[in-house]
């Protein structure tokens, strides 16, 4: 059955973790207390805030506790949702402000251009929001990447590593699990979008096997038309 979609991860994948570890973590772990405090009352902050208080099972949390909160997620890597929405928040005042530009590899640009003007139809799950990943592709250092792309998923839905969530987007894309191909470095992503139905391949850019799943150590070994 011929590829009609392919879903890409983020972190490890299309983009360095060096990026995101070194550089996006840090400028929100910086700018975090700050923006919270100053945007506690606004209405898409304070939602979040509210989710932070939910989830973390602390409902009377004051603003300065949800920091605390919030930086210990941070230093988690936690893939939480509230959390990833203000990352992509701060970023986005990053972005704009000239601080911060998403860094794409030069094969991933170079093989979503191509598969693009092939007619392939090119989406992304990623933990980071939907905001977050279209700023890494709005204002990435090849340019504005987000024509390219069909579609965003995120933790909304569901984990990265669970079945359920790619079952759920194979709906939302509207196309068989079989027809899609999904692009990851981790493995138990790879087997869990391979429990769904999906075709895989896995990432590993410094060399190795993704056990189960055909790997390449670049976009460029990728052929859709031959999975
Ligand atoms: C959208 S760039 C930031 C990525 C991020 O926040 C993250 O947690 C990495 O998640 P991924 O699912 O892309 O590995
Ligand atoms: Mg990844």
């Amino acid at each position: 059955m011929p590829i009609k979609a392919i879903l890409t991860d983020i972190e490890g994948t299309t983009s360095a973790v060096s990026f995101v570890f070194d550089v996006l973590f840090p400028y929100a772990a910086k700018h975090l207390p700050g923006f919270v405090r100053e945007h506690a009352e606004d209405p898409e902050v304070a939602m979040q805030l509210g989710a932070v208080r939910l989830d973390s099972g602390e409902p009377e949390a004051d603003v300065e506790r949800v920091i605390e909160i919030l930086q210990q997620w941070l230093a988690e890597d936690r893939k939480a949702t509230p959390l990833k929405a203000l990352q992509g928040m701060i970023w986005k005042q990053g972005y704009a402000a000239g601080e911060l530009k998403g860094h794409v590899y030069p094969d991933a640009v170079e093989a979503l251009r191509e598969w693009h003007a092939k007619g392939y139809d090119l989406y992304v799950y990623s933990s980071g929001s939907i905001q977050a990943q279209k700023l890494i592709f709005g204002c990435s250092e090849a340019g504005d990447l987000t024509p390219l792309f069909s579609g965003y998923f995120d933790t909304t839905s569901g984990p990265k590593r669970e079945a359920q969530s790619y079952r759920h987007i194979t709906e939302a894309i509207g196309c068989p699990a079989g027809k899609i191909l999904f692009l990851s470095d981790i493995v138990e992503e790879l087997d869990a979008a391979q429990a769904a139905g999906m075709l895989t391949c896995g990432l590993a850019r410094e060399g190795g096997e993704l056990a189960g799943h055909k790997t390449v150590s670049s976009f460029a070994e990728i052929d859709p038309a031959a999975i």
